[in-house]
Order: C-alpha cells, then structure tokens, then sequence
C-alpha cells in the first residue's frame, strides 16, 4: 500500500527542521557530514539536533569517503542509527565500515544508464540497504543533493535482497509517479524539499509525505 511508503529527509540544517520533518511525517532524517555541501553539519550542531529526534525515527549519518577517524568522530558525539556511505566507498570498504562501526550502513549507487546496475548487486550483498540515485555529473562539486533524476524506467520490477531506497531529483510533484513507476517503498529527498540550498521548507517536506503515500 502506498501509504506504507518509508520517507527519508535528508540534509536538516536548522533544530527547527526536526520537529517540522516529524510533523510533514518522516520516517528517516538524514544529517550531512561534507564539508563542500551546503547542508553539512559539525559534529556539535548534530549533536544536539539528533537528540531531539524521537524514538522511532532513524536518525542516518551521510558521509562521503570518510576514513576511520572521522567516522569515529561523528559516532562519538551524535546518536545515529545508520550510516549512509555516498562516495566511491567500494563493496570491501563497506563491509569494513559495518563491522567496525556496528550500526546499519546504506549505500549510495549512482545510476545513469543499464551498465550502472549490475554495482547495485554488488553492493547490495555487503551493504544492509542500498540508496538508489542519480549519478552525479562528471564535474559535480556534490556526489548526492543535486536535485538531477535518472530514467525510473532502468529499475522498474528490480529487486534486491535488502531494503532499498529511492533517491534522486525526488519533488513534490514528481514522487508520487517515481514510485509508480519503481515500486520504490521508501524515498529520499533533499534538494526537493528547499527553499534554497541547505534551507528546508516545512510546507514541501508536508507535501513531499503526502505525495508520496498518495
Ligand atoms: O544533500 C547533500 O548535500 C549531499 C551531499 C553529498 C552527498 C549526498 C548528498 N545528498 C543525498 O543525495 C541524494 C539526492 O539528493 P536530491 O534529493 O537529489 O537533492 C539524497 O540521497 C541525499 O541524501
């Protein structure tokens, strides 16, 4: 049923945007640790953002070719629940960082054409989900949070055996077809839902539910 359909808002940059993620009805939210996004985060204005999140809701941490340190970092000071790898991390890097870390990490694949499928295998036998988005431009700045979509049509009907998201130039007015068109049961958005970069709008993070659960 549609209205089961998971919702991840990522890149909250304000302590108010929790409580309006919580009433436009997230499942997931998402805090940005990357210092070239304009929605990234430091470890202390995470901190206290993610303690106010309630129980119930998966708090993921994304990062992008983190190494170690940093990582240890992030988790020594902010509650997350998942972490969400967005990088060029490969299917070993991965499994390391899980069991290192001990919490659930959801990869990132980027996909332009039918040649970037066979990596969401790959990963998903390492990854405990895989976050399926848009590849971004050879000279993106930004691996993720573009607001660019891929062709829907390359994942109609695939499966993998772990939970997967959909991501990518998600909107308001687009998600309900996205997920007509996939059979996506959870969706992920950032730039969808903004009034400018890193500024999130509670009024399209409301829509964005609704459309999407329509
Ligand atoms: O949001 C960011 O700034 C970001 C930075 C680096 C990597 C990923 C990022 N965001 C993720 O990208 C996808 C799609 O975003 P959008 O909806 O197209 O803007 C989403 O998974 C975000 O979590």
């Amino acid at each position: 049923m549609a209205s089961d359909i998971r919702v991840k808002l990522c890149g909250l940059t304000e302590s108010s945007d929790i409580p309006a993620a919580m009433l436009a009805g997230a499942n997931y939210v998402g805090f940005v640790f990357f210092p070239k996004s304009p929605r990234n985060l430091d470890i202390h204005d995470a901190a206290f953002m993610a303690r106010s999140v309630p129980e119930g809701i998966c708090k993921v941490g994304l990062t992008v070719n983190a190494d170690d340190a940093t990582l240890e970092a992030i988790l020594d000071k902010v509650p997350l629940d998942m972490l969400q790898l967005h990088g060029t991390e490969t299917p070993m890097r991965v499994a390391e960082v899980s069991a290192k870390f001990g919490l659930p990490v959801m990869k990132a694949v980027g996909i332009a054409d039918e040649g970037d499928l066979p990596k969401l295998d790959e990963y998903a036998r390492v990854a405990d989900q895989i976050l399926v988005d848009a590849k971004p431009p050879k000279d993106a700045d930004l691996p993720g949070g573009n607001g660019l979509s891929f062709d829907w049509r390359l994942i109609a009907n695939r499966r993998w055996p772990v939970p997967w998201m959909l991501a990518g130039g998600l909107t308001p007015d687009n998600v309900a077809e996205a997920v007509r068109l996939t059979g996506a049961r959870q969706v992920d958005v950032s730039s969808g839902v903004e009034s400018a970069p890193g500024v999130k709008d509670g009024d399209k993070m409301t829509a964005f539910c609704r459309a999407a659960r329509a």
